[in-house]
């Protein structure tokens, strides 16, 4: 179910790497290099899999942005909240 407005910016407090614009979440992470910015991507990609749900991202040398939404509800979801949780975990560690 989406979520409104007001519900989304009240959870980001806790996502302070996360904000909310165009119907979506989003966020912009910085690594020492390619190879470190990939080994996320790698380690996020299974975790997509295993919540079976999916990022629009994009990536450029050591640089990966990120936006979630769920696209069967046409917003954001706290499915989306989930795989940022995830995200979060794996990016403090590698970035
Ligand atoms: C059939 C399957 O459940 C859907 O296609 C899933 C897969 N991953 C998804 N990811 C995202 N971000 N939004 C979706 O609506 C979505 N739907």
């Amino acid at each position: 179910m989406k979520l409104d407005d007001s519900t989304i910016e009240k959870k980001l407090l806790r996502f302070p790497d996360w904000e909310f614009h165009k119907n979506a979440i989003h966020a912009e992470f910085e690594f020492d290099n390619f190879k470190d910015c990939f080994s996320a991507m790698s380690r996020i990609a299974f975790e997509c899999e295993a919540q079976n749900h999916h990022p629009d991202w994009s990536n450029v040398y050591n640089v990966l942005k990120i936006s979630l939404s769920t696209h069967d509800a046409g917003g954001v979801t706290q499915k989306d909240f989930n795989l940022a949780a995830a995200i979060e975990a794996i990016v403090e560690v590698e970035e």
